[in-house]
């Protein structure tokens, strides 16, 4: 019988690491000689992520939306094609950080229902400071997503160790093995792992019957995970187009300021005051600028994922930084 190609799903929480370890998983195939393929979802309008993943990897791309509902069917339709196109040895499936994977693992079963597809697994990376900081509070939608996200993963990598200390580290680690009893933990920064090990981890996907028998949940708990995917359209993505350059300082001081309902923003900026263009990022409160010189014609292009923000508001921030604005009534009244 001629082998099944295998698939892998790359689930985590916005912003928790899954582009970067895409790029390390990407590197080792590639050094084995393997030509892999890869699937990206976004909720923007663009996909900034696949400017990270070097050309010649083939990519399909899913934007505008969340693979896990309001373009499930797709998703089958896109693999298809992409292994029919590109004859890969390895697919691996980024999802939104806001899709519930179960519903991935779902489009990605059915698809192996007419080609040779096999989900080998389901890796899970894990942001440990902000993951901490949802279980000490222990409420919202985004921790009820983290944790489906967790449950039904076969390996999880507990990323962003930097951010916490020893003991926290072992505090959230109780905490992963109380969702899922059956994945290996692996404690990484920036998922810096010897891919060798960790798909060697990777011991099936489990299902959502597994998943809630666990032992140690809670039935409330196991209700709100199966009601997340219904109701996790409260995440919403604005993109914004620049037309102008902005300055350095006054840009870096937005991103720093953004209200916390943006939990993710990333982009591609030109500073007035600076030569290069900078890919910037921003998760979990925390921002990184990385000078960029994109192949191709990429805009000037900013995304904003969060729950209930105010995009007019950042609209209107974004076009006063571009100069596309009249300065705010205070700043003329001060200058008169
Ligand atoms: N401090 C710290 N930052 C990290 C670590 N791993 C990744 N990052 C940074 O976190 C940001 C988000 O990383 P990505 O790999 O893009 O995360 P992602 O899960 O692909 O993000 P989305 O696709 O938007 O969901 C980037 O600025 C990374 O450089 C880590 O271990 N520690």
């Amino acid at each position: 019988m001629e082998q099944s190609l295998p698939v892998y799903i790359l689930s985590g929480f916005l912003g928790s690491g899954k582009t970067t370890l895409l790029q390390r998983l990407l590197e080792h195939w590639k050094t084995q000689g393997l030509r892999p393929a890869v699937i990206m979802n976004e909720l923007g309008e663009v996909n900034l992520d696949g400017l990270l993943v070097e050309q010649s990897v083939p990519m399909a791309e899913m934007l505008g939306g969340c693979i896990c509902c309001t373009s499930r069917g797709d998703l089958s339709t896109e693999l298809t094609t992409l292994v029919k196109k590109e004859s890969p040895d390895v697919v691996v499936i980024e999802a939104t950080g806001a899709a519930n994977p179960l519903e991935i693992v779902d489009a990605v079963t059915e698809t192996s229902l007419y080609q040779q597809v096999e989900l080998k697994g389901l890796i899970t990376v894990v942001d440990a400071a902000h993951l901490l900081e949802l279980y000490r509070s222990q409420q919202g939608a985004t921790y009820r997503l983290m944790q489906e996200q967790i449950r039904c993963a076969s390996v999880l990598i507990l990323n962003k160790t930097d951010r916490i200390s020893a003991e926290e580290a072992e505090e959230i680690t109780v905490v992963l093995r109380k969702w899922n009893a059956y994945a290996e933990i692996m404690p990484a920064v920036r998922c810096e792992l010897e891919p060798e090990a960790l798909l060697g981890n990777i011991g099936g996907v489990y299902s959502e019957e597994r998943g809630v028998t666990e032992e140690n949940e809670h039935s409330e708990q196991d209700g709100d995970a199966r009601q997340m995917h219904a109701s996790h359209d409260h995440v919403m993505a604005y993109t914004h187009y620049f037309k102008n350059p902005v300055n350095s300082e006054a840009f870096e001081r937005f991103v720093k300021e953004l209200p916390r309902d943006v939990y993710r923003a990333k982009g591609i900026v030109s500073f007035n005051d600076t030569s290069s263009r900078f890919l910037f990022q921003y998760a979990y409160r925390e921002a990184d600028f990385m000078k960029i010189t994109p192949q191709g014609e990429v805009p000037d292009v900013a995304v904003f994922i969060g729950e209930h923000f105010s995009s007019s508001e950042l609209r209107t921030e974004l076009l006063r930084l571009e100069k596309r604005l009249l300065a705010r009534p205070a700043a003329v009244k001060r200058s008169l």
